[in-house]
């Protein structure tokens, strides 16, 4: 049959075959650096050391230990430390996301066939669909799932017995879980930005995975700028071998990973293209704020849950940006970084 798809379609959908391709490379890249145990760990001392005493207790109980729940921005670990739980157990690990799960048939299909001892990692899981999340309760309280047999009047529920198993919850907006869901998890660990040491250390391990002769001063000036995350860390890295391949004589030292930094806009703080566009909406269009969530979202061209979860908590915790009850504002250290100066009647808040 002909297609009848415009240019401009095919066009869209290229672009998108094209970015989801460079997303799986990326995500291949990702997972080779995945620290595999607790110790390859790098950083997180609290959550590492009370996550290593649930599983160090559960093994010797020989029991599959209380669910799991990780919070904290994307990048910083969550997805890796529950493949390390599933391995420091010595089990498998089921992967699915609270996107994927819209219907409670799904969940409960993905329930029903989970294995003694198994870990189920629910990535994103304050996106579970709500009739899924009160099956979800059950199934974490009692290992119990009622499964629907039949349509229409005929349909009947059937209580299916699941085996022991551990859910590892993983989110980026713990603040959104509800409270029943939230109670059902015996450990709580939040992660918190990296330092800069931690972040070098994360580096000169993935520069020995990758075989390369990274110098330590290109290490502390990547780390200094890579947003307190190793994902960022990591991808760094990528990019100045990179850079250090085609331009440079594959030498990966600190002029090399200042130029490739410069060349992919990597400002001296980490900033990248979207904590810019936010402190410039927030400083340019809204005189320093204070401006509420979703018209500095509107005004950055992105969905109010990204500027939120990817760009927010580093630019607070950088003094970049105040959360007032009244809205986002500027900070004396924002104007200070966009080299501008506050209009008069701007909100005064030190950063
Ligand atoms: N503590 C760490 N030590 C070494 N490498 C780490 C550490 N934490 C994360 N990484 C690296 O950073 C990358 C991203 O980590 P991960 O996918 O676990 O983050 P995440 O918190 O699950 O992110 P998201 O919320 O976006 O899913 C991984 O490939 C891993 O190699």
């Amino acid at each position: 049959m002909p297609c009848a798809c415009s240019a401009a379609r095919v066009a869209e959908d290229l672009d998108r075959l094209v970015s989801a391709g460079a997303e799986d490379a990326e995500r291949a890249a990702e997972a080779a650096l995945r620290p595999k145990r607790l110790e390859e760990f790098v950083g997180q001392r609290v959550v590492r050391e009370q996550l290593g005493l649930v599983l160090e207790a559960a093994v010797a109980r020989g029991r599959a230990p209380d669910h799991v729940l990780l919070s904290g921005p994307p990048g910083l670990g969550k997805t890796t430390l529950a493949m390390i739980i599933a391995a420091e157990l010595g089990t498998t690990v089921r992967v699915t996301s609270g996107p994927a799960i819209q219907h409670a048939g799904d969940l409960a299909a993905v329930l029903s066939s989970l294995e003694e001892g198994e870990v189920l990692f629910l990535d994103e899981i304050h996106r579970i669909a709500r009739p899924a999340e009160e099956l979800l309760y059950v199934a974490m309280e009692d290992f119990r799932v009622d499964v629907v047999v039949g349509k229409g009047a005929g349909a009947n529920a059937i209580g299916l017995t699941l085996p022991p198993f551990t859910v590892v919850g993983a989110t980026t907006r713990a603040g959104l879980l509800p409270a029943p869901l939230r109670d059902r998890f015996g450990f709580t660990g939040h992660l918190e930005f990296y330092d800069d040491d931690e972040l070098e250390q994360v580096l000169t391990r993935s520069a020995r995975l990758l075989g390369l002769d990274l110098h330590r001063p290109a290490a502390v000036e990547i780390a200094r700028r890579s947003r307190g995350t190793p994902r960022i860390a990591n991808r760094l890295l990528r990019r100045v071998r990179d850079w250090a391949e085609v331009r440079g004589d594959g030498t990966l030292d600190r002029a090399a990973a200042r130029s490739a930094l410069e060349v992919y806009e990597v400002d001296e703080l980490g900033l990248d293209r979207l904590d810019r566009a936010v402190l410039q909406a927030l400083c340019v269009r809204f005189g320093g704020g204070p401006v509420g969530l979703t018209t500095l979202a509107v005004a950055v061209g992105e969905e109010p849950e990204t500027v939120e979860t990817v760009a927010e908590p580093f630019l607070v915790r950088e003094g970049l940006m105040g959360r007032t009850p009244r809205g986002r504002v500027a900070t004396t250290r924002t104007w200070q970084h966009l080299r501008m100066r506050p209009p008069e009647n701007a909100p005064t808040l030190f950063g």
